[in-house]
């Protein structure tokens, strides 16, 4: 379970957090939340409701891919894309074979040609498997990237193509829903009432790290675990609450920008899932906090200046996890020329430790405030437990912000314009703006 270390920040001098002013808002968003009319709140309560069969089903697909293919070929953007990689990259081997799951590659993040042409390039001599997700069916990243693949797999593997590709998409609307309809690809469904940033507990993220080697009954039990536990309406309760809390405090105090920091290089896509689940609930009618990340210590070496003395505007979430899997010592050396002797049979795992408390007190004492999140072990268990109170913390955050978290009107900005310059505007009519 996640503890949040201290009640509210390291250096509780900073600022005064006036809890009681925020116990009966946080209590009415939550009974908003929970409630029946609440909309887009699918996720809130699928990891409690227990889909054994979508479970099986995933692990039944994610098997024959594992037999037949050396790889998964993962199409997807944004909320169709960061979860799976996030949890893939924290839960499976640096360097070298996961040895209960095979390679995982993601593409139709970019538009970039290299990228394709390289990827194609490094399929040659692997057996392939497509997943294509996209909920909305016409993304503009991932519908290019899946021309490109569905001809790829046509091309090589004739009539057989449809049956290595598994769509993840809209029940009942959509593009890609049309197409694989009308192909008879495999499909599984992404409610109707979950958003993207908010689904990567479902068919989203789940096939591909169930592919990737990650035991996905673990993540849901975590995941569970947070929904039952942070079902609490109780503000001095609920840690999720408590964070959110906390960084509108901040806000409101004039620190614009949150800094989620970890320790461990794999958890830098866990950061950037983040980024997009707090970045696009919060970023509306120029308010909310611009959340930004660091990988440490790496980081310590680069910006570590500019967080512990640059302009006063950023605080600081630490992100730690006290037990990992793999660990080793630094070896004693007889020459000692690099005087590093006295740290001879320490682990690295805590040194980085150390390191981390170092950091919380020499930010803490250049003014930075600090939050500190600790989970016991970076597990399937514990990740899907961190997921869900990020999630649930997220909502609750928007709502004190007097946001909708569950809408992106800005993202289409940006998609408008680019259709203007490709010049597609018939295709715009047929469709909606979405491409
Ligand atoms: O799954 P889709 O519909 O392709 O959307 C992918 C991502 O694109 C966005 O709509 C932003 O463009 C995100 O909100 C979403 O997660």
């Amino acid at each position: 379970m996640i503890q949040l270390l201290q009640t509210g920040i390291l250096n509780e001098s900073l600022i005064q957090i006036e809890w009681e002013d925020y116990t009966e808002s946080v209590a009415a968003i939550h009974r908003h939340l929970e409630g029946a009319n609440s909309e887009m709140t699918g996720w809130l309560n699928s990891p409690i409701e227990n889909n054994i069969e979508m479970v099986k089903s995933i692990q039944r697909i994610a098997n024959e891919i594992k037999i037949a293919a050396d790889v998964l070929v993962v199409i997807g953007v944004g909320g169709s894309f960061l979860g799976a990689k996030a949890i893939q990259d924290a839960l499976t081997p640096y360097f070298g074979d996961c040895t209960n799951g095979i390679e995982v590659i993601y593409v139709g993040q970019n538009m970039s040609g290299a990228y394709i042409r390289q990827l194609l390039n490094s399929l040659e001599h692997k057996e392939v498997y497509v997943n294509v997700i996209s909920k909305s069916g016409k993304t503009m990243e991932p519908a290019l990237a899946f021309r490109v693949f569905r001809q790829y797999m046509e091309k090589r593997y004739g009539d057989e193509a449809y049956n290595r590709i598994i769509v993840t998409t809209d029940a009942e609307n959509g593009l890609l829903n049309k197409i694989a309809k009308k192909t008879g690809y495999r499909q599984f469904v992404i409610p109707a009432n979950i958003g993207g940033r908010y689904s990567v507990l479902t068919p989203v993220g789940l096939l591909p790290v169930a592919v990737a080697g990650v035991d996905i009954e673990k993540l849901l039990e975590g995941a569970k675990k947070a929904a039952t536990v942070l079902k609490n309406e109780n503000l001095e309760q609920n840690e999720a609450y408590r964070y959110a809390v906390i960084r509108q405090a901040l806000y409101k105090n004039g620190y614009k920008i949150e800094l989620l920091a970890s320790f461990e290089p794999c958890l830098a896509k866990l950061h950037e899932w983040w980024k997009q689940l707090f970045g696009e609930s919060e970023g509306k009618d120029k308010k909310g906090l611009f959340p930004a990340s660091v990988s440490y210590s790496t980081d310590l070496h680069a910006i570590g200046q500019f967080i512990q003395d640059g302009s006063p505007i950023v605080f600081e979430t630490l992100l730690h996890f006290k037990e990992i899997l793999f660990d080793y010592q630094v070896p004693f050396d007889d020459q000692n020329d690099d005087h590093l002797n006295y740290l001879a049979n320490q682990s690295f795992n805590n040194i980085n430790a150390i390191s981390k408390q170092g950091t919380a007190l020499a930010h803490a004492d250049g003014g930075v405030p600090i939050i500190q999140l600790e989970l016991e072990r970076l597990d399937a268990y514990h990740l899907g437990y961190l997921i869900y109170f990020f999630m649930k913390a997220c909502a609750m955050s928007a709502y004190l912000l007097q946001v909708n978290p569950f809408d992106q009107p800005g993202v289409e900005a940006y998609k408008k314009k680019m259709l203007q310059l490709l010049q597609i505007d018939n295709f715009k009519n047929e469709y909606g703006v979405g491409m």
